[in-house]
């Protein structure tokens, strides 16, 4: 699947954001290495019981018994995997927090020789990052945390002893997740991970801001990627060595300072260093102006980033810095002499020295995460048309068939492998009329489609025939073109064919000849799936129009109808 992903990328909602960001080492949240984390430990358990009971049985020599127990055994195992499959989660809000940054040290060091002492109090390791990974081993957001906090640094200690790092937190999320952004700050992808030793005060960047915010163009992963418009568009240091010069301007609860701000009245600024002043101007801003911002951030910014490869990483929520030990207080700035006079010193220094050794807070973000299934094809059809049946006769996939309406509830994926091409299909969940006002399974179903190249419209020759009281095909068409279009203006104008399923039915040819005559222009590819009718013919056409090469579309005018 990976090959085709680049199809999207250039899409309005396929552009990336991207960062130059360093990452260290992760922990990987256990819960969330499978989809059905819960439901396989149930059955495990439901399995280690049944096996006791099997040797129970075989022990006493009871052979009656033993059977009954396997037949129990197996019945178990079926009974709760139908019980427990349950409906896709594919919205998740979720609420990430960085840890905080560890305290800085304060410590005098005093020697037979040295009475008066010298400072050696190390600084606050820097708080672990909240981070996003794009994997194929989930399938939707089951078993993900609503919140997520990121552990804490280690403090400083004396000694010039660095806290250690707080540990991140990763977590993984499927293929095709979308981010919306609630509130907070804008999530950064990690570009590659640092293989060396990690250093505790490295601080990952924010988003790669170049001059011009939409011609912003950057390389991840070997594939070009783009900034999205509505990224913010701040100004920011833009190398790696900059961020490091210039931490996050964050405020100093106990002086109303920012962080920037204290720092700047200690170390002096290098001369000519421009973006310490733009940095600082951001930083000083009013209150009102301050406010204004925070009503602006309420609003949901959407798109603000997606993962659509496995191992694409993402920081949603940052670790904050670590404080300052009295060592790196004392070096290069006003407080030289040491341990300082407090008599001398006056009052806001002080506040400004606490501000400094006390770790910064990290960041919070508030996100929507929404996925969207990424396939070549889409299988779209009402309910019972027959499309997992399809499915499963284009490829290998085992979805699950039933003869009544939504059997599917989540999008099923098969692959169709020619010699040269592999693609992508989904099965998704049946449309009713009226999905575009989220009837039925409603924009669960309509969401999936927005990612599909090519869209294959499924209809079923036998709904009305021999009295039936189904919708006929060409019908099945308007409208399900009709809830396309309401949803999403444009959706129904990709590229299109559509498959005539269940052609095995007695009266269906008729059904199919009268089909042809009122829908023009488009492809139609009678099939019987169960039978496996029609398939090679139609895994052709579905290549071709993969491939890119030009067919007549459906349109709402090539359909007639009394
Ligand atoms: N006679 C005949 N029946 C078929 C054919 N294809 C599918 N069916 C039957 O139609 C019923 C519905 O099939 P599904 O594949 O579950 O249909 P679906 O479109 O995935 O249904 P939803 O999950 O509700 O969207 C099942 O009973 C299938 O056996 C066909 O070619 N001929």
């Amino acid at each position: 699947m990976t090959r085709h992903l680049s199809r999207f990328e250039n899409t309005k909602d396929g552009d990336l954001l991207r960062n130059e960001t360093l990452i260290r080492d992760v922990v990987v949240e256990p819960k969330n290495n499978h989809i059905f984390g819960s439901y396989h430990k149930i059955l495990k358990f439901a399995m280690a019981f049944c096996i006791l009971f099997l040797f129970r049985q075989l022990f006493h020599e009871k052979k009656n018994c033993t059977f009954t127990a396997t037949r129990t055994l197996i019945g178990n195992y079926v009974i709760l995997g139908s019980v427990l499959e349950r409906k896709m989660i594919d919205q998740h809000r979720l609420c990430a927090k960085g840890g905080d940054g560890g305290n800085g040290c304060f410590s005098i060091r005093r020697s037979r020789h040295d009475r008066r002492g010298r400072p050696d109090g190390g600084d606050g390791g820097r708080g672990g990052d909240v981070i996003l990974e794009c994997s194929a081993a989930v399938w939707d957001f089951r078993g993900l945390p609503h919140h997520i906090n990121a552990k804490r640094g280690g403090n400083g200690v004396s000694k010039n002893m660095i806290g250690s790092r707080g540990d991140d937190k990763v977590v993984l999320v499927p293929v095709g997740t979308v981010i919306h952004l609630i509130e907070g700050e804008f999530p950064s992808y990690v570009e590659k991970k640092s293989s060396g030793i990690l250093d505790p005060w490295d601080i990952p960047g924010t988003l790669d801001f170049g001059s011009s915010k939409s011609s912003l163009q950057s390389t991840y992963a070997g594939e070009k990627v783009e900034k999205t418009d509505n990224a913010s568009e701040d100004s920011a240091p833009s190398s790696k060595e900059d961020l490091k010069r210039a931490p996050s301007p964050r405020f100093s609860p106990s002086t109303g300072k920012s962080r920037n701000q204290i720092e700047s009245d200690f170390f002096p600024k290098p001369h000519g260093y421009s973006e310490w002043e733009d940095m600082d101007g951001e930083v000083s801003m009013s209150g009102s102006e301050c406010e204004e911002d925070m009503e602006e951030e309420d609003e949901i910014q959407y798109n603000v980033a997606e993962l659509t490869e496995p191992g694409q990483q993402i920081i949603v929520a940052q670790g904050g810095d670590g404080g300052l030990g009295n060592l790196h207080l004392a070096k290069g700035s006003k407080m030289s002499k040491y341990p300082p006079d407090l008599k001398t010193e006056d009052a806001s220094d002080d506040d400004a020295y606490a501000a400094l050794n006390i770790g910064s807070p990290g960041t919070e973000a508030v996100l929507l995460l929404e996925l969207k299934s990424i396939a070549d094809v889409g299988l779209v059809g009402m309910p019972n048309a027959g499309k997992s049946t399809l499915l499963g006769a284009l490829s290998r996939a085992k979805p699950t068939v039933g003869h009544y309406a939504f059997t599917t509830l989540r999008p099923n994926l098969g692959n169709i492998n020619f010699d040269d091409l592999s693609i992508t299909v989904a099965d998704i969940p049946g449309l009713i009329k009226g999905a575009h006002e989220n009837r039925g399974l409603g924009h669960a179903f309509l969401r999936h489609i927005e990612r599909t190249k090519v869209l294959a419209y499924v209809v079923d020759l036998g709904a009305a025939i021999d009295g039936r009281k189904g919708i006929p095909p060409w019908e099945q068409l308007k409208e399900l073109m009709l809830e396309l279009e309401f949803y999403r203006e444009g959706l129904s104008g990709r590229p299109s064919l559509v498959v005539a399923n269940k052609i095995d039915e007695a009266g269906a040819e008729q059904v199919y000849q009268e089909l042809r005559q009122r829908v023009h222009g488009v492809h139609i590819f009678p099939v019987c799936a169960v039978l496996e009718e029609g398939i090679s013919e139609l895994k052709a056409g579905l290549k071709m129009l993969v491939d890119g090469e030009k067919s007549p579309p459906l349109t709402l005018d090539g359909i007639v109808i009394d």
